[in-house]
């Protein structure tokens, strides 16, 4: 089921306060905890102790009203905290979108990583304020907070792309990003 409203909304413009961490006028808003990311992390044990102990907020997602409908085109600003469980660098659930289309991020601030995989190939593009990553059609998205502060990131997708998180859970990343000497360190997907 989709966590956004689908009212179609008229020409606009949207402001982002980054020190607020808003966006006006404001659309629907997410907040995903260790215990919505089951099934993710490699080391199970360590994510369900850190379930265990206070259960903390791993990333926020706070989007603009514009609807998930086909041919509008959302945005939302997704805030992922610096942290790490089992050694592994925390980030969103990833997914891909069912109706295969593209979609495009911008880095607002902090450092971060975007993970791709189309069932068979893996691509690992760094993010920065003002890096554009793009995400082909068929090639399913994770982002990685690889900084120690928190990574913020703009998305812009087409609204009737959907978001299927099961073919996460069956098929892997291919990777996985572990807290390493230079900030990350790219391993290879063991199951969670
Ligand atoms: O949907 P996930 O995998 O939890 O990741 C969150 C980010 O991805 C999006 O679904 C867009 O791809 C946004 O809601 C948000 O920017
Ligand atoms: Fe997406």
């Amino acid at each position: 089921m989709s966590q956004y409203h689908a009212v179609p909304v008229p020409p606009m413009s949207i402001r982002f306060d980054q020190a607020a961490g808003t966006l006006s006028p404001e659309g629907p808003t997410l907040t995903r905890r260790m215990s919505d990311l089951e099934g993710l992390f490699r080391d199970h044990e360590a994510w369900e102790k850190a379930v265990a102990d206070g259960d903390p907020v791993v990333y926020s997602v706070i989007s603009s009203p514009v609807p998930e409908i086909d041919r509008e085109l959302p945005q939302s600003i997704t805030t992922i905290q610096p942290g790490t469980t089992g050694g592994e660098l925390w980030m969103t659930k990833g997914h891909q979108h069912p109706n295969h289309q593209g979609e495009i991020y911008l880095g607002i601030s902090g450092r971060g990583g975007l993970l791709m995989f189309d069932g068979t190939e893996t691509r690992w593009v760094e993010m920065t304020p003002g890096t554009i990553g793009y995400m082909p059609p068929g090639w399913a998205h994770r982002s990685v907070n690889i900084g120690d502060e928190p990574y913020s990131f703009l998305a812009v997708y087409p609204g009737g792309a959907g978001h299927d998180y099961g073919w996460v859970l069956e098929h892997g990343m291919g990777l996985r990003a572990l807290s390493g000497a230079d900030g990350v360190e790219l391993v290879d997907y063991v199951e969670g």
